[in-house]
């Protein structure tokens, strides 16, 4: 059984904020490269690792992981609201064959996502409901987080599932990072009503939802004209993490601190997780091999911002 992965970072400025040309062009030619070859591996079922931004999951119930049932797009930063077509009876499979795994993973029947994970379906597939999904959320924004080779061990049950899974053709997604810092409001320092959006801002009126975007475009402005204050994108951590991922050896990883993540390459940074946890899983249909990798740090999209497809040698 064979597997295939493309991951990517995702950015709610790619529609906003325009970097010059020939970066722009560059990112296009990324996705129409991720796009060939997933048109040419025809997956079956797609499993979608991506984290959430305060859309879909809150502090009112935050699980480091879960997997979703039945999900829908929230429509954030203009992506599709609905309906993604979720393959419930292998969701559950996959749900009971983690948690016989020793992994404790919450499920959704109902799982609100967000452009981290609605970005890659539309720009892989043209829409979210062409190809079966399971969507798995991975934290990447709230404290605490889980160690990094719980992430790893959580690929690695998945990616072990779908070996079994003989009449399908797999590409698994992961979605987020790599180095950046958004104005994303963290509990400990937020006001008042920043709390209030944290703890269950689900489901925000136009307006509210529109003023909160802004705020991120602003920023994503002022940072590509040098004024903003969040922190830098970091290419050297990006590129030597997916220097890491394409050898096939994930076990430097397991290394990894969120404290010094967050120091190094942002408090956003923890959206590698969903990259860890997509090449655990292809490693577990045996070695494989990196087809495509690209990656610019881009400040109008406060990203640094990669692309990677890999296959199953
Ligand atoms: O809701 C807010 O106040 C802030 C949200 C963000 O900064 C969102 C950032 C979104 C991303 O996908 C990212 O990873 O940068
Ligand atoms: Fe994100």
């Amino acid at each position: 059984m064979s597997l295939a992965l493309v991951c990517m970072s995702h950015s709610p400025l790619l529609e906003f904020n325009d970097p010059p040309a020939d970066v722009k062009a560059e990112v296009e030619d990324a996705f129409a490269t991720a796009r060939s070859f997933v048109h040419d591996y025809d997956p079956t079922l797609v499993v979608s690792f991506a984290p959430d931004h305060y859309n879909g999951f809150f502090y009112d119930l935050m699980p480091p992981f879960c997997i979703g049932y039945e999900a829908l797009g929230v429509g954030d930063y203009g992506t599709t609201a609905g309906p993604l077509d979720v393959p419930t009876p292998i969701a559950e499979q996959l749900a009971a064959w983690v948690a016989d795994h020793d992994l404790d993973v919450a499920i959704s029947r109902k799982m609100e996502i967000d452009h981290g994970a609605i970005q890659p379906l539309e720009i892989l597939f043209g829409g979210i409901d062409e190809v079966p999904t399971i969507p798995v959320f991975v934290n990447g924004v709230a404290k605490p987080f889980v160690k990094m080779s719980r992430v790893r061990r959580l690929g690695e049950a998945i990616g072990s599932f779908l070996a079994t899974l003989h009449g399908e053709r797999v590409l698994v997604v992961g979605s987020g990072g790599l180095s950046h810092d958004p104005p994303v409001p963290q509990w400990a320092t937020a006001d008042d009503a920043q709390r209030a959006l944290l703890l269950d801002g689900r489901h925000p009126t136009a307006a509210a939802r529109d003023a909160r975007q802004q705020r991120v475009i602003d920023t994503g402005k002022a940072f590509a004209a040098g004024t903003a204050t969040i922190q830098d994108l970091n290419p050297v951590w990006d590129r030597a993490l997916m220097r890491t991922l394409a050898t096939g050896d994930l076990s430097p990883i397991d290394a990894m601190t969120p404290e010094q993540m967050a120091l190094d390459a942002g408090n956003s940074a923890h959206e590698v997780r969903t990259w860890v946890a997509a090449f655990a899983a292809l490693g577990q249909a045996g070695p494989y091999d990196v087809l495509s990798s690209c990656y610019r740090p881009i400040r109008e999209y406060i990203a640094g911002f990669g692309v990677m497809t890999a296959r199953t040698s």
